[in-house]
């Protein structure tokens, strides 16, 4: 056979075996093979469970886990201490907010009922404390059963079980590292359940030190439309810090500065450290103009306290007006007006009282008035200013002739050389009280016409400046009462010598803190009295000053007054009132009775009374006329005459001070810039007893108005400049 038939044998033969040959495994032999194959099962399986731990699965694991294991049973102690101190912190807090009722409180205060529900959460938590003091007390009995009947292994038991449930509770859980962060909720009335937070707020408001506190002389508790407290300042610190702090005070309440009332307690069961708080539950001012009460009276009596308006607790405030004089200041719009005429409304329904009434804005504000008004002068031009000038000067002499007159009464009718309300209401006499009204006053004073007085050349302006700067220093005595209004309280239309004599301020909006202090007096501003601070909105919303020196003079240095509120028509019913009162009284007179006549008046006397007195003409006084700077201008023009050589040797600082209502040592500072230095000077007092005090020569002052006038003494600004 040959290869190729073989080959192709083969070939056949396996082309006819194929079809048989099945797929099949080569299999080992199977003793030896099953141990090794699960051993390797086992490993794989170990490495891969997730149910042990990774420590088991390897060596270099093992070793880590050793030492790991080492160094958290190190410190494990030291964890476990702090993990139960904050779960200790934790527990403390959460009972703190449950016993002080937080949750109700919050909500209460979110939906802004925390006025209505205060007596129900003061009662829940006097319970909750009743609570807490029963379960403590419950589980002391407990534990002290416990460790007489088991030892102190009962003691260790309970110990430890609290331990581990404080640790339990103070865990640090994922997200949580430590304290929360918490947005911050309404934080304005949290201080009444809480009066740590009220001395939070004076600390904040740098009004106590960090480590001072408060006394709480009474708790918060709801008056009125508001909170209020009583607190006792520590010992070395001042109310009137706290007064002129206000508005960091509010800022640390969160409050407006217009909702928050800050008072010295005076008089019995007060003194210079107590200090009352009143904070309104929201803008006191925001609610509708309260109606003038006088509206409804028949007939008022001008010496009884005018009512002026309402502070934000709603507490009636009045005017005194015999006795003392009135500026009210803004910029226009914001209820001069309005308040002016309030006090004018209460003079206008005594029949006995006697009115001058000016109005430079012409309008028909005060137009009314010409019905009631014994002289009344409506408008801006010359002939106006010209007739308003005559009517002081009528008035000025006038004065001189009460004077005169009562100086001839006798004791019983006139005990102390000053009106009474007898003297004033009767006819013979002819001294009633008598008001000068003058709206836009800044239209009469700021007027330059040319004009000789006593054969000085002066300004109409400056005369009639002169002429009501005499009326409200002398004229409250024999009954003179002035009312001045302006929208340009600086300090060049209100010069300081006439506004030194306003006893009564009362500053609506004003543009800047100097305006305001022009019209409420130096320094107020950082006494906590600002009305550049009163809001747009606030119409009829200012600032009053009473007069100090009256004889009702308030317990308060100034207080945020909203004015009653009169409307046009109310004002012309209240003047037709006056009018009919009058004419029963038999007390019409001058323009209303149709008497528009000028009484023949000696020029030269009321010259010579300005001159002596207010200083238009000759005397030291009549240095004004040099325009000189502040705080000599007022020093001159209080002490007038007094100043003329051999009169007064010495002033003490303390009466320059308190007259002139100047800080003493920005006062002192300034008189040293302008030479004048004080000096120690022996003075009597009305016991005859001398004491050395410090003041000034007069003979100094002399010298700086000398100064002033060879143009020694640099710029005549009379500016209220403030340092602060
Ligand atoms: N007590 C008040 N309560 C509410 N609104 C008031 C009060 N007093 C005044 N107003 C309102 O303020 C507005 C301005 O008042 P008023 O005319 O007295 O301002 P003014 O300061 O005299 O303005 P001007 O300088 O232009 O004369 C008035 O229209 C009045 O409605």
């Amino acid at each position: 056979m040959s290869e190729q038939d073989r080959s192709l044998r083969t070939t056949t033969t396996s082309a006819e075996i194929e079809p048989h040959v099945f797929e099949g495994e080569l299999v080992e032999d199977a003793s030896g093979i099953s141990a090794s194959r699960l051993w390797r099962q086992f490993v794989n399986r170990w490495q891969r469970s997730s149910r042990v731990p990774a420590a088991l699965k390897s060596r270099q694991a093992a070793k880590q886990a050793v030492q790991d294991a080492t160094a958290f049973a190190l410190r494990a102690p030291w964890r476990f201490t702090t993990t139960a101190g904050r779960g200790l912190l934790a527990a403390v807090r959460g009972w703190r907010r449950w016993v002080r009722v937080h949750d109700y409180r919050e909500a209460a205060e979110h939906s802004e009922k925390l006025a209505d529900k205060f007596t129900e959460i003061r009662a829940l938590t006097l319970f909750r404390w009743k609570v807490t003091v029963a379960v403590t007390i419950t589980a002391a009995v407990l534990v002290a059963v416990a460790d007489l009947v088991y030892g102190s292994a009962a003691l260790w038991i309970t110990g430890s079980c609290c331990a581990v449930a404080l640790a339990f509770l103070g865990r640090r859980k994922d997200g949580s590292p430590g304290r929360k962060p918490s947005l911050s909720g309404p934080r304005t009335l949290a201080w009444t359940m809480d009066p740590q937070l009220l001395v939070d707020a004076f600390r904040d408001a740098k009004l106590i030190g960090k480590d001072e506190s408060l006394r709480l002389v009474e708790r918060a508790a709801h008056d009125g439309a508001g909170w209020a407290v009583t607190v006792d300042l520590p010992a070395t610190r001042k109310a009137a810090d706290a007064i002129k702090n206000r508005e960091a005070l509010a800022s640390a309440l969160a409050v407006d500065e217009m909702q928050l009332i800050v008072e010295r307690v005076r008089g019995r069961g007060g003194h210079a450290g107590r200090v009352f708080l009143w904070i309104a539950d929201e803008d006191p001012y925001s609610g509708p103009p309260v109606r003038f009460p006088l509206l409804d009276a028949k007939r008022w009596d001008a010496w009884r306290p005018i009512p002026f308006g309402q502070d934000a607790r709603n507490r009636r405030i009045d005017l005194q007006l015999v006795w003392t004089s009135l500026v009210v200041g803004a910029i226009p719009r914001q209820g001069k007006t309005f308040a002016a005429r309030l006090p004018a409304a209460g003079l206008i329904l005594d029949p006995y009282t006697r009115l001058y009434v000016f109005d430079g804005k012409g309008g028909k504000d005060w137009e009314a008035a010409g019905a009631v008004a014994h002289r009344f002068v409506c408008g801006d031009e010359l002939e106006h200013v010209e007739t308003v000038r005559d009517r002081l000067v009528e008035l000025v002499a006038e004065v001189q002739s009460r004077f005169t007159k009562m100086s001839a009464l006798d004791d019983a009718v006139c005990p102390e050389s000053k009106i009474t309300p007898g003297i004033s209401r009767d006819p013979e006499l002819g001294m009633p009280i008598t008001a000068v009204i003058i709206d836009e006053v800044q239209v009469y004073l700021e007027n330059t016409t040319r004009q000789d007085v006593g054969g000085k050349k002066t300004t109409l302006g400056a005369y009639i400046t002169d002429l009501l700067a005499y009326l409200a220093r002398k004229g409250p005595a024999v009954g003179i009462v002035v009312v001045l209004a302006t929208q340009r309280p600086d300090s060049n239309t209100i010069p300081p010598r006439l506004r030194a004599v306003l006893g009564s301020r009362f500053a609506l909006r004003v543009m800047d803190w100097r305006d305001s202090n022009i019209v409420l007096g130096e320094q107020m501003n950082t006494r906590g009295y600002d009305a550049s601070g009163l809001l747009p909105r606030h119409k009829g919303v200012g600032i009053l000053r009473p007069d100090s020196e009256s004889d009702t003079g308030s317990e308060f240095l100034a207080v945020t007054v909203q004015t009653y509120y009169m409307d046009n028509a109310e004002w012309r019913s209240i003047c037709t009132r006056g009018r009919a009162l009058r004419e029963t009284a038999g007390t019409l007179s001058g323009h209303a009775a149709g008497d528009d006549s000028l009484q023949t008046v000696d020029q030269s006397s009321v010259v010579q009374a300005l001159g002596s007195d207010t200083g238009a003409t000759g005397g030291w006084s009549g240095r004004e006329s040099l325009e000189l700077t502040e705080p000599l201008a007022s020093v001159v023009n209080y002490l007038g005459g007094d100043l003329d050589p051999g009169v007064r040797e010495f002033v003490p600082t303390a009466e320059l001070t308190e007259t002139l209502d100047a800080e003493p040592s920005t006062f002192a500072q300034r008189m040293g810039e302008l030479g004048c230095r004080p000096v120690r000077h022996r003075v009597q007092n009305e016991d005859g007893d001398t004491r050395r005090v410090r003041g000034y020569l007069t003979a100094e002052i002399r010298a700086a108005v000398e100064r002033a006038a060879n143009d020694e003494i640099s710029s005549p600004d009379d500016g209220d400049s403030d340092p602060s």
